[in-house]
């Protein structure tokens, strides 16, 4: 990637070509998995994360010496329809709570090693209320998805996103029922915890998205335009980024996963370098993750964001190439194969 693009053309553009990987490193890999003293595929998913993981990194045997956890920040013109639990001023006052350290990510993000970037984008701007206008303008989509690009260090050997935004489980909800089908009721969940009524406005609220952005929402990034917000199109851009740089993603929860879907929609393999670090507990991630052909690694009950179901997965990662890294072959144990069929 020589330079960020400027255009919503020229991001297209980006998905037109994306890179698939070291076919040669993956093999590799999978051949060594064979080698390894244990029974063969003994290790479950372990094993095919080492073949995952050579394969975007390009490295037979990858490593995790640095891993970036970006979190997004975004506000959001739907919140005055009353979709949260929590007012809006929440999202400047948790990037403040990031900046001092005592945020539930800050803790999971230094257990898994990961170093953490907060990016808050225009958070005293919120979008446009999208049951009334798209959320942003070309400019400002282009603006957030080329934020979320210039946050990734391209030395980085996994980018975990995550994001902060009150009201975005709305937006989450609205953009899964663009790109995926289906009314307000079968994406949206309690996020922070609304009651009946406040579910009920959250469907109301996508319903009448789908309503007025019509035909329009059949294009993925005009979706994510119309009726994302700036921390998901972010998270759109730096996932997209990763790919051109050969780095691998690990997704969190629902906000993320919807958040980086245009990008399966652009391209048919456009999400085969990342994983689903866990399913959260808000309605609908199941079903997005089923309709993204991802399946998580973790199913904690977790429904916080801020990339902590993400970094909490990096652990299972790390535990997966320690076993690829470490462990002795056969032949090198002196242990005895299974006998010739
Ligand atoms: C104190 C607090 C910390 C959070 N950290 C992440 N979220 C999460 O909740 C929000 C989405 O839920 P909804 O759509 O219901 O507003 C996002 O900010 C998300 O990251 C938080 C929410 C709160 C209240
Ligand atoms: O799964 C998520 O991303 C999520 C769930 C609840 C609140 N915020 C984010």
């Amino acid at each position: 990637m020589t330079g960020l693009p400027t255009s919503i053309d020229a991001i297209r553009g980006l998905c037109e070509n994306l890179p698939s990987g070291s076919d040669e490193a993956a093999r590799a890999a999978a051949a060594r998995q064979t080698t390894l003293t244990k029974p063969p595929g003994s290790l479950g998913r372990l094993e095919d994360i080492a073949v995952f993981m050579a394969r975007w990194q390009g490295n037979v045997v990858a490593h995790l010496d640095k891993v970036e956890a970006l979190v997004f920040a975004g506000s959001h013109g739907v919140t005055a329809r009353g979709v949260s639990a929590f007012p809006a001023e929440v999202t400047a006052q948790m990037v403040a709570n990031f900046a001092s350290g005592r945020a539930a990510i800050n803790q999971l993000a230094r257990h898994a090693g990961a170093s953490l970037k907060v990016i808050p984008l225009h958070i005293d701007r919120p979008t446009a209320d999208f049951t009334q206008a798209p959320a942003m303008d070309e400019a400002e989509l282009v603006e957030a998805m080329t934020s979320g690009m210039a946050a990734v260090d391209p030395a980085s050997d996994l980018v975990c996103v995550g994001e902060m935004g009150i009201g975005n489980t709305t937006a989450a909800a609205a953009l899964a029922a663009a790109l995926f089908g289906g009314k307000g009721v079968d994406w949206v969940g309690r996020g922070t915890g609304v009651d009946d009524a406040g579910l009920s406005r959250k469907a109301q609220a996508v319903d009448a998205a789908l309503a007025r952005h019509g035909a329009a929402l059949g294009d993925p990034i005009e979706a994510l335009r119309r009726v994302g917000g700036r921390e998901l199109a972010a998270i759109c851009g730096a996932t997209l980024a990763a790919r051109l740089h050969g780095i691998p993603v690990m997704l969190d929860g629902f906000v993320a996963s919807a958040a980086a879907a245009p990008l399966a929609k652009l391209a048919p393999e456009g999400l085969a370098h990342a994983l689903a670090g866990h399913v959260s507990a808000e309605t609908g991630h199941r079903k997005l993750l089923a309709a993204l052909h991802l399946s998580p690694l973790l199913d904690l009950g977790m429904r916080l964001g801020e990339a902590s179901g993400a970094c909490l997965a990096v652990n299972v990662l790390r535990g997966a190439l320690a076993c690829h890294a470490g462990m002795a072959t056969f032949a090198e144990a002196g242990v005895s194969g299974s006998p010739p069929a």
